[in-house]
């Protein structure tokens, strides 16, 4: 479903979209209960694809990372330590592994071609945390982390028009 609602970058907070619905968007079918079907104005397929191309795999999804990591933390009473702060705190030390991996090297190239096998698999374990506390942190907060995101990619949408930004990295806020 189109979005019909367009929403400029200085709508005040109390007044821009608490969720994907209010932006127009379809949302009975990216709750994280059903399949998703992406608001129409914003595509999922890639728009050039080459067999090289880097992709994820299909699964696990977010929803299924947040079972499994909520199983983890039942089976070993890790509930009571799993607080939105001890958890944001949590996630902030494990980003601040990552970074300790990019640490002095300078740019690096993509695909991480000049990497060693172990830099690799230490940099797909600590984003592999980063990723886990954030999936515990919006579970504990009550977030349904896919269907934000979908809504975070819409405003993303209307605050960077392609055929105004296209090329440029400036701030949605400096432009004319
Ligand atoms: N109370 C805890 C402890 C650990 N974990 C899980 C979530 C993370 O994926 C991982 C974090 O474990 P560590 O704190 O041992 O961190 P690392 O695995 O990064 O180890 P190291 O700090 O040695 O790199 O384990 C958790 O959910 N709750």
């Amino acid at each position: 479903m189109m979005a019909t609602n367009a929403m400029s970058p200085g709508t005040p907070k109390s007044k821009r979209p608490k969720c994907v619905k209010d932006l127009g968007f379809d949302t009975t079918t990216c709750n994280g209960q059903n399949a998703f079907e992406p608001p129409s104005d914003i595509e999922i397929e890639a728009k050039t694809s080459t067999p090289t191309e880097f992709k994820f795999t299909q699964e696990p999804t977010l929803e299924q990372i947040r079972v499994m990591q909520n199983n983890f933390s039942k089976e070993r009473d890790f509930d009571k330590f799993h607080s939105p702060r001890n958890l944001l705190l949590a996630m902030v030390g494990e980003v601040g592994e990552v970074a300790e991996l990019f640490q002095w090297k300078g740019e690096v190239k993509d695909g991480l071609p000049d990497w060693t096998e172990k830099e690799k698999e230490n940099l797909s374990q600590e984003l592999s945390d980063v990723l886990i506390y954030l999936v515990r942190l919006s579970e504990k907060c009550h977030i349904d982390l896919p269907s934000a995101t979908v809504e975070k990619i819409g405003l993303n949408h209307k605050k960077y028009p392609a055929d105004k930004v296209h090329g440029s990295c400036k701030k949605y806020n400096e432009y004319d």
